[in-house]
């Protein structure tokens, strides 16, 4: 353990375990329906994709894309500007370091659960600059800016990111359309909320570690927003928290796929139809990785709660409405530092009790 500090140490249960599970049955869904004239003739097409994506919501919470339209260049472009904002000395990355002023930036001491990951991060938000509450208390209505921080080099970091974010916003609206058609809603039923999104983008690299098997490079988690599209290169690394099962299995980098998942605010919204899944990142002693995640995020000022379309009196609401932002920036100050405190979760607004929920169903 000599060569690392121990404030990387995984608790025993959450260490990676030596054996691999590769996930054989994680979805690999072909979009190429969206994008070809047979869904207007053959309607037949788009209902057995809906119902693909449904089910892969619903048994995993998470998915790959293939022919999903986002141009190969405009990934590899970013890819390639990650690689080279990595390779420089880290007295040039932390020059646009974040703080607790800055949010937005290059970081290498993220916590997960109070363990720090064994990464580094550039995070950039596709509405520049972001509006989000000023402060996590409740009666507190003041908002502020979050502003990117771009680096000098490479100078095509911007423009790389903006491309990148606008293709990928594209591909989010067509999934969330399949997913209210899976849920029986009108397949415009959450544009609304992300008007004013507070969606980002993150650069991520996972350096070679000597101690891989006490170690991660991104603690278990669920991510907190909508849904999440993440690029990964083809070293690997990435583990889901098998439904079926409980079991660690990892996801196969596949050439040009993304991966997708479920966010907590799905969970919520469709009254736990289907659920946000602990996923974690492994590293290695040999090779470096890089992965690019977007998340998808809806404007500060949303309140999430169950959709009323999907609760009724045998189904009553599961959760109390929470406001988006002021989850997110309490969620961020405690990837920030090392905090006394448990992070916030959603089953914080988890209502378990049925005589409450029957009550909430008068509220929504
Ligand atoms: O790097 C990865 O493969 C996953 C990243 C991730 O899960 C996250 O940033 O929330
Ligand atoms: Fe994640």
């Amino acid at each position: 353990m000599g060569e690392v500090d121990p404030a990387f140490i995984q608790d025993i249960e959450h260490r990676p375990k030596l054996s691999i599970i590769e996930a054989e049955g994680i979805p690999l869904i072909d979009l190429s329906v969206l994008n070809s004239p047979d869904a207007v003739s053959d309607p037949s097409s788009l209902d057995s994709l809906v119902s693909e994506i449904g089910n892969a919501c619903k048994d995993w919470g998470f998915f790959q894309v293939i022919n999903h339209g986002v141009p190969l260049e405009q990934r590899q472009k970013l890819e390639e500007v990650s690689r080279k904002f990595f390779a420089q000395p880290l007295e040039e990355k932390v020059k646009i370091r974040k703080d607790e002023g800055k949010v937005l930036g290059y970081y290498d001491a993220e916590h997960t659960k109070n363990v720090r990951d064994w990464r580094e991060v550039f995070d950039f938000t596709v509405q520049n600059p972001t509006i989000v509450p000023a402060s996590r208390r409740p009666d507190d209505k003041e908002v502020v800016e979050w502003q990117n921080q771009c680096p000098e080099y490479p100078p095509e970091l911007r423009e790389a990111c903006e491309g990148y974010a606008k293709e990928l916003e594209k591909l989010c609206y067509k999934l969330m359309e399949l997913i209210a058609l899976s849920l029986g809603l009108p397949a415009d039923r959450f544009h609304d909320f992300f008007k004013d999104q507070t969606s980002y983008l993150r650069l991520n690299r996972y350096a070679p570690c000597p101690a891989p098997d006490l170690v991660l490079g991104l603690g278990r988690h669920k991510d907190s927003g909508a849904l999440t599209i993440l690029a990964q290169d083809e070293v690997g690394g990435l583990e889901v928290k098998r439904k079926s099962d409980g079991e660690w299995v990892r996801v196969t980098p596949t050439a040009d796929a993304f991966i997708i998942n479920i966010g907590d605010i799905f969970q919520v919204w469709s009254n736990e139809t289907y659920e946000s899944v602990e996923h974690r990142v492994t590293v290695n002693s040999e090779r470096e990785r890089f992965s690019i995640p977007f998340f998808f995020h809806p404007a500060h000022y949303t309140m999430v709660q169950p959709f009323e379309e999907l609760t009724s009196e045998t189904n009553p609401p599961r959760y109390r409405p929470y406001n988006w932002g002021k989850f997110l920036i309490t969620r961020k100050g405690s990837n920030f530092r090392k905090l006394d405190v448990e992070n916030i979760q959603i089953y914080h607004f988890r209502i378990s009790n049925l005589a409450d929920r029957v009550e909430a169903l008068s509220v929504i």
